[in-house]
């Protein structure tokens, strides 16, 4: 408003010195038209000033109260919903994603407020001036406006597109630098460099696209505004020299001209350049509105004890959408991946082209083909894209990953979970952990009716050690004390003791009080498993422990190893262990198979083997004489 004002202040103290320079006026008279101008100059600055700051505090505002939000948000949706998101993906949307919001808010805000004013001020003072001329920058406007609105369209298709492929490429990113080691080993990293290669080029692509629309709508915008200008100073001239108007109101309208278009130019100009913080704002928004996992923080309930039960029966779960693609680099998905690559290389000799990997919804790999000759939006590109929307929009109807699940955990007891790849345990972990929560079925915890295992008494009972621990960055000690920050130095030795960590602690510089963690000393995978393992000792309330796959990575002396201290630890603890490793089974009390989510057999292992059931075909498959080799020791 007040800026709209000093525009037309300012543009009447320069027409009116400019009025009098051309009366050949003495040169006194243009002190106060040069005073008019300078003040109205100011004070459009000063208004200047006071928007950007405005916009500032607005921005940074927003930003402060959405970072809590997201990260709240994070925590209460859980490692399942953020795993299907990606963490590439929220990673992005904290930080980059913020950072962009903060850009969009800055700019277009005041821009917004310029909008609204200043053409409204121009037009109804030039209209005053000169009715013809207000006539044609009225009719001037829409033409603008609907320019703005079809490129504005155009760019916000493609900017949403390139968002995505943004997010994808920082998730691709990210899961790929996470798999890395694992990448090395299997001898497939060219083939994730030159996959995420083939993505920035993507993005890069579409960044352009949109930088091309962007630049197509300035220009209309530009070729728009100096046209109506044109139009009036041809107009007001010939006018001029008709005597059909005066110069000072003709010089204020062609002066004031300019300044009417220029808010539509700059919101168009800034509009595109910040419609990625649009893009960002509104994926915030759709994570927010998120629905929430259930929770219950209250549940009079002391602790696992010799004659608890958990009991579940008639439980089903289906997962949201399709098992997302962005979350990749995980050691099944590069084992399947470097199934599949072993295979493309025959076929890539064969046919002498060159194909990139795509990962594929079941931790597959699906191959495209993307020739020398391959056009800008090949077939790769539509899969991925159309690969994205799927796993974003998640609302497809999933069959039932796990379906009328019956059985009971009861007293200090130890089960296991095993079952062919993809058969659910993993999925059943997470039910069990509180991650996920079923569709249909009832849960007893010692009489307690629950709707899930998202309880926070349940789960400060829990001790879990996954196949790898999150070892951070800090000293062993503190790595150990992780459920119990309260433990003093013996007891974090103890623990350490029992854990089997004595002999390696020994032969560091700093025994418990090495540094470790990223950027730090290594640490072997049996190690970090001994930690994880330290960490449950360590919290004696936690009488559960959750194991999935704790020895899969392991070579075989160290399984042995580890093995020979996990077992006196898992007495006087119920233990849920999902494994491939089926020696395992010589030392469980109970044995839950699965395949394709249902329970096909459950029972006591030294009952169940040798019965010719499905448990004794799946030891067949896995090469089962490793049960005997154990239950020799
Ligand atoms: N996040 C997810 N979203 C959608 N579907 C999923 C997700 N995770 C797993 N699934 C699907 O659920 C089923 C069970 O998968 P799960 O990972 O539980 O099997 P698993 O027995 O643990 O396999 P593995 O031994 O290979 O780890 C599979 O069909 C899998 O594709």
């Amino acid at each position: 408003m007040f800026q709209g004002i000093g525009v037309v202040v300012q543009a009447y103290g320069l027409t009116l010195a400019l009025v009098r320079i051309w009366h050949l006026q003495n040169l006194k008279v243009l002190v106060v038209p040069v005073l008019i101008f300078l003040a109205a100059y100011t004070c459009r600055q000063l208004c200047d000033v006071a928007k950007d700051r405005c916009a500032t505090d607005r921005a940074d505002a927003i930003v402060a109260e959405l970072r809590p939000s997201i990260q709240d948000k994070v925590f209460s949706l859980g490692p399942s919903a953020l795993a299907r998101r990606g963490t590439g993906s929220a990673v992005t949307m904290l930080v980059d994603g913020l950072d962009q919001v903060r850009t969009y808010v800055l700019t277009v805000l005041p821009k917004m407020m310029d909008l609204i004013f200043i053409p409204l001020i121009v037009l109804v003072v030039v209209w005053t001036q000169d009715a013809g001329s207000g006539l044609i920058l009225l009719l001037m406007l829409p033409l603008l406006i609907f320019f703005m609105v079809i490129l504005g369209l155009a760019a916000r298709d493609r900017s949403s597109r390139q968002y995505a492929q943004f997010r994808k490429l920082n998730t691709r990113f990210m899961d790929t630098v996470l798999g890395l080691p694992t990448l090395k080993m299997l001898g497939i990293d060219k083939e994730y460099e030159d996959e995420i290669y083939s993505v920035s080029d993507r993005f890069r692509k579409r960044t352009m696209s949109v930088i091309r629309v962007a630049m197509t709508s300035t220009f209309a915008l530009d070729f728009f505004a100096t046209l109506a200008i044109a139009i009036m100073a041809v107009f007001l001239g010939n006018n001029l020299i008709n005597a059909k108007v005066e110069l000072f109101p003709a010089l204020l309208a062609l002066i004031l001209a300019p300044e009417y278009f220029m808010p539509i130019r700059q919101f168009g100009d800034d509009f595109h350049a910040t419609l990625n913080g649009k893009n960002a704002l509104d994926d915030i928004a759709d994570m927010l509105a998120q629905p929430e996992p259930k929770r219950m923080e209250e549940l009079d309930w002391s602790g696992w004890k010799e004659d608890s039960h958990l009991r579940l029966e008639g439980i089903d779960f289906a997962y949201p959408g399709p098992k997302p693609v962005e979350s990749s680099a995980s050691a099944g998905a590069q084992m399947d991946a470097m199934a599949k690559s072993e295979s493309q290389k025959t076929s890539k000799k064969s046919r002498k082209r060159k194909s990139s990997i795509v990962q594929g919804g079941n931790g597959g790999a699906v191959s495209a083909e993307s020739g020398s000759t391959a056009p800008q939006g090949t077939a790769v590109e539509a899969v991925a894209d159309s690969r994205i929307s799927e796993s974003e929009e998640g609302s497809q109807e999933q069959p039932l990953a796990l379906s009328g699940l019956d059985f009971n955990l009861h007293g200090f007891s130890k089960v296991a979970i095993v079952g062919r790849s993809g058969a659910g345990k993993s999925t059943l972990m997470d039910l069990l952990a509180g991650f996920d929560q079923p569709k249909a079925g009832t849960i007893d915890l010692d009489g307690h009716q629950l709707e899930h295992c998202n309880v926070a008494a349940w789960q400060r009972h829990i001790s879990y050690i996954p196949q790898n621990p999150f070892i951070f960055h800090g000293t062993v000690s503190d790595n150990i004390r992780f459920y119990n920050q309260e433990a003093d130095d013996a007891q974090v030795a103890r623990a350490a003791d029992r854990a089997g960590l004595t002999d390696w602690l020994t032969t560091l510089p700093d025994g418990l009080g090495t540094q470790i963690g990223e950027g730090n000393r290594g640490i072997s995978g049996g190690q970090a498993q001994r930690i994880a393992l330290a960490r449950g000792i360590l919290d004696p309330s936690r009488e559960i422990l959750f194991f999935d796959e704790p020895t899969a990575h392991l070579d075989i002396e160290t399984e042995y190893d580890l093995k020979q201290t996990l077992l006196p630890i898992m007495d006087g603890h119920l233990v849920v262990l999902a494994t491939h490793r089926l020696h395992w089974l010589a030392n469980m009390d109970w044995v839950i198979m699965l395949e394709h989510g249902r329970i096909v057999a459950q029972g006591d292992p030294r009952e169940l083997i040798g019965q010719g059931g499905p448990l004794d075909a799946l030891i067949d498959e896995m090469g089962g004489n490793q049960i005997a080799d154990y239950q020799q020791d």
